[in-house]
């Protein structure tokens, strides 16, 4: 079997040659264990994304096929448990280190990350050009998103202010198809911020009120395949990302800050994710990033308590990056953001990726179960009264 037929890595010695590694014929066949509602990817995706690797134009290289050996190997047997191969046998000791490193990552979650990658080697070896002019860039379907490209900074503006920036799914979609332009315009760093005095209110809760022909479960399902696509765009965006905080911010716009490279924010701005009240539970992967940002029992008091923070709360705890007056914060924050724009982009684009990449794997994890978790919680009747009742205007948070 030849992955990469002409494309001999790892000094030259072609690993799959060696062990047969990612035959789908040596799929075993593996019973597995499915973890609640079925967001991680089934046993056939798993199938469909090995047969896949061998359709990449591209060699993906040797880090990443490393890391798809080691997802493979950690989704069809496990935890790695096999002796470690001598110093000399480099080849099967870095494959064994790779797989080793995966530590007690679950089949499941391997299987789901694998599937991940595949599907993101895909799509960038299908992507035309990696350098689209921002002139060439796909315009929000609606004016509720504005993107504009100045001085080397790529700015996406929430512009939905009579509803305090509230987020409707046409923007998901816009924010999403933004960021992937972004990524390959010619700017330095990105921006996202808000118009009038909110800088987001978190979902539309309107969005809940859309339900489709195929009723309640139709909506989660689809809710959560949302979620996990726009969360995915921000854990793999690739140059530096920049949030400047113009006033409040409610829900997920809270709690994706944690993806953020720089956060600066108003003195006017506060810090909100009412989940429990809400009937629902954290995403945007703060169930994992605010405890390392901020340690355990803050966390804990955010993301169940609904503790909201001030501007300066939230930059005590490593949440925020600085806090400005409101009266200067705009010509403050762009001041400094047009000065770090003009810094080498392939250096900053380089650091920002030796950083995440440490992190990329376990951030997708996170991110493929708090959405499956949401998509229970949607259908559950705490959720929905919340809803309701915000709907019918006995609650205001
Ligand atoms: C598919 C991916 C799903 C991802 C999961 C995400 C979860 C979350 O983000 S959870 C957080 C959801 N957000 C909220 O619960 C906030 C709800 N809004 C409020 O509590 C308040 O509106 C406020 C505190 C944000 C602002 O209060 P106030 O200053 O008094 O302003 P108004 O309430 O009069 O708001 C003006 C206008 O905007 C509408 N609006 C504001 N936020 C939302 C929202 N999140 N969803 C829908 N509509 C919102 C509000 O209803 C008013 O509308 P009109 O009455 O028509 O003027």
């Amino acid at each position: 079997m030849t992955l990469w037929p002409g494309g001999p890595w790892l000094g030259g010695t072609s690993l799959e040659t060696t062990n047969h590694w990612l035959s789908p014929l040596q799929v075993p066949a593996l019973g597995l264990h499915v973890l609640g509602p079925a967001m991680l990817a089934s046993q056939k995706d798993f199938n469909n994304a090995v047969s896949q690797v061998k359709l990449l134009k591209e060699d993906p290289g040797n880090e990443v096929k490393l890391k798809l050996y080691a997802l493979y190997k950690q989704a069809t047997e496990g935890p790695c448990n096999v002796p470690k191969p001598g110093m000399l046998d480099f080849i099967n000791k870095t494959k064994w280190d790779a797989w080793n490193a995966l530590g007690s990552l679950s089949k499941e979650a391997a299987r789901q990350n694998y599937v991940d990658l595949v599907s993101r080697l895909s799509a960038s070896s299908e992507s035309p050009s990696p350098e689209a002019p921002a002139a060439d860039r796909k315009q929000p379907e609606s004016d509720s998103l504005v993107v504009t490209s100045e001085d080397g900074i790529t700015t996406i503006r929430l512009n939905r202010p009579a509803k305090k920036n509230a987020l409707t799914t046409q923007m998901y979609h816009d924010i999403i198809a933004a960021l992937q332009a972004a990524s390959k315009d010619e700017s330095a760093i990105t921006v996202l911020t808000g118009s009038g005095d909110y800088y987001c209110s978190g979902n539309d809760l309107t969005n809940f009120t859309h339900l489709p022909a195929g009723g309640l479960e139709e909506m989660a399902r689809s809710a959560a395949a949302l979620l996990r696509d726009f969360v995915n765009c921000f854990i793999d965006f690739p140059k530096p990302l920049v949030a400047v905080v113009n006033g409040p911010a409610v829900g997920i716009s809270v709690t994706i800050l944690g993806l953020f490279d720089v956060v600066y924010a108003t003195d006017r701005a506060s810090f909100h994710t009412p989940f429990s009240h809400l009937g629902q539970s954290p995403e945007g992967c703060s169930s994992y990033t605010f405890p390392k940002i901020m340690g355990s029992s803050k966390a804990a008091e955010m993301l169940l308590f609904g503790k909201k923070l001030t501007a300066q709360e939230a930059c005590a705890q490593g949440l925020v990056t600085e806090v400005f007056p409101d009266g200067t914060f705009q010509k403050e924050v762009w001041a400094r953001l047009k000065a770090y724009s003009k810094l080498p982009p392939n250096a900053m684009r380089i650091s920002k990726q030796i950083i995440r990449n440490r992190e990329k794997e376990k951030l997708h994890a996170v991110n493929a179960e708090e959405s499956s978790v949401l998509r229970e919680r949607w259908q559950s009747d705490e959720c929905m009264n919340a809803i309701a009742s915000f709907l019918s205007r006995k609650a205001k948070l």
